[in-house]
């Protein structure tokens, strides 16, 4: 990799950037070639929103189409700046190495990673592009925010071309443990990318550990626990900086899913939705990207068996699925979802009726309004990953369950798990294991389901993506402080 070279702060620019692959907006083309801005409202636009505003925030970021480059923009009192990603572009950076390489390394090698050095080297090119814009965006003495995966190389980039900066860099995704990083023929490049943020973020402690081991291993540097965070983060000398290793759990919005699940008219669409799915006695919901980690075909598998066991009756019991459709062009995505529709068509036709199939399937996004109202009229939410950073649908279930009604079946081996002890946790290695926690899940007396939910709520309640953003800002201005 070649070093960057310094550049000169602009005269204006924002002082808070958050620079992330996708814009929080997506330039739509419709069939007849018009183009239109659609929101794409996340979460992190929530957790940012009112910081982005106070400090004349901008983001930078791709807006979702193949060679679309529109002028920056304001929206909602933020300014947009866009990188342009030419269609080839999009194959290796974002298909290829983003997606085809570093997405499954990182979720514990569940499909095997391919590694190209076409793909590396669109990513090494297209990381200095994020980082360019971000330097040509950022004022005098900023604070820029760098997001996931599919930008490790920002931060030492953007500390090359601008030394001034404050950056935290935040990985939603897990990391990977030593033997698995090690697979990764640019693995010190990767590291070293990281280690040019004053804080590096992650969802969980073990993947704070993992990367503190790799610093040492791979660029010989030295960590020690800081006490001043009662060992809840660490600090890594690179030459003469500190790097700040920590982990801050990312949540949600709950006061507002909250509220939204309240309100009359979601409570009459779940119970409409109820009706239109048959008034099963118990409704199943799984909501996901349709993404070989989330393990959608682990919950299937285990339906089947429970209904071939008698264990559930298919005249009470339906499972509403959502599947979004996501990265459709890389290759393990095409296969994961064939085998999940074959799997939702053997189903339907072992154990369906004319008119009431057991597995409603929908293959597109529904939009989060709607959402709400599946999670209000869902009986118990199916939460299977086999990897997952976070799954921040299993908060946001948690979240709509205002009445105290309603069970989690959850993944150990998603993020949320950490937290979300009171759950029916799961090893989806385990099909036994799932059926036993479905059917607890089901069956349990309801005032042990409702200690439960209890217990899920105070949770997710207390710990909301606004604290999420406050505690890894604090963390971030400690280091500039020093
Ligand atoms: O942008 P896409 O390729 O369409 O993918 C969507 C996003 O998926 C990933 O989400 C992760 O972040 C969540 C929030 O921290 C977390 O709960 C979840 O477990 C992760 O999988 C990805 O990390 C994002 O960059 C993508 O935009
Ligand atoms: C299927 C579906 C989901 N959403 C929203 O998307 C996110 C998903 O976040 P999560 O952490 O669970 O996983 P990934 O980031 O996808 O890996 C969540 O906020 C859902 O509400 C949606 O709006 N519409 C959909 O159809």
């Amino acid at each position: 990799m070649t070093r960057a070279t310094e550049q000169t702060p602009p005269d204006a620019g924002a002082d808070f950037v958050v620079v992330a692959n996708r814009l929080p907006v997506d330039l739509v083309r419709d069939k007849d070639g018009r183009e239109h801005w659609k929101a794409s409202p996340g979460g992190l636009v929530t957790a940012l929103e009112s910081i982005l505003k106070a400090n004349h925030g901008a983001w930078v970021g791709w807006p979702g189409v193949a060679d679309a480059a529109p002028e920056p923009f304001d929206a909602d009192g933020i300014r947009l700046h866009s990188v342009t990603l030419s269609a080839e572009d999009v194959g290796l950076y974002y298909e290829g190495f983003s997606n085809g390489t570093v997405w499954p390394l990182f979720h514990d090698v569940v499909v095997p990673p391919e590694y190209h050095r076409e793909w590396w080297n669109a990513y090494v090119a297209i990381n200095r592009r994020f980082a360019e814009a971000t330097a040509a965006a950022a004022a005098t003495d900023a604070t820029v925010w760098v997001q996931d995966y599919q930008l490790l190389l920002v931060p030492r980039l953007l500390r090359e071309m601008r030394p001034d900066l404050t950056i935290g860099f935040f990985l939603h995704i897990p990391f990977p443990p030593v033997e698995l990083f090690m697979q990764l023929p640019w693995r010190s490049e990767i590291v070293e990318g990281m280690l040019g943020a004053d804080l590096v973020g992650f969802h969980l402690p073990g993947g704070a550990d993992n990367f503190r081991i790799l610093a040492h291993r791979l660029g010989g540097h030295p960590s020690v626990r800081l006490r001043s965070t009662r060992g809840r983060a660490s600090e890594i000398r690179v030459d003469d900086r500190r790097v700040r290793v920590g982990a801050f759990p990312i949540s949600i919005d709950s006061a507002s899913i909250d509220a939204a699940a309240r309100d009359r008219g979601t409570r009459a669409r779940a119970e409409r939705l109820r009706t239109e799915l048959g008034s099963p006695e118990i409704l199943l919901l799984g909501v996901d990207r349709l993404d070989y980690t989330k393990g959608i075909d682990v919950r299937l598998r285990a339906l089947e068996e429970l209904f071939e066991e008698g264990r559930l009756e298919t005249a009470d019991v339906t499972l509403l699925q959502l599947a979004t459709p996501s990265r459709e062009r890389v290759e393990q995505y095409q296969i994961m979802r064939s085998r999940i529709e074959e799997s939702v068509g053997r189903i339907n036709g072992s154990f369906g009726e004319i008119g009431h199939p057991v597995v409603t399937y929908i293959h597109r996004p529904v939009p989060k309004s709607e959402l709400t109202a599946f999670y209000v009229a869902a009986d118990v939410m199916l939460v299977t990953p086999v990897r997952d950073g976070m799954n921040l649908v299993a908060k946001e279930y948690v979240a709509s369950c205002t009445d105290g009604e309603g069970s989690l079946v959850l993944s150990e081996f998603a993020g949320a798990a950490a937290e979300l002890r009171q759950a029916y946790l799961c090893n989806p290695h385990d099909l036994e294991g799932v059926k036993d926690a479905i059917m607890a899940a089901v069956t349990e007396a309801e005032d042990d389901r409702r200690r439960r939910m209890r217990a899920l709520r105070r949770q997710v309640l207390g710990n909301d993506v606004h604290a999420w953003a406050r505690r890894f800002f604090e963390t971030l201005d400690a280091t500039s402080d020093e």
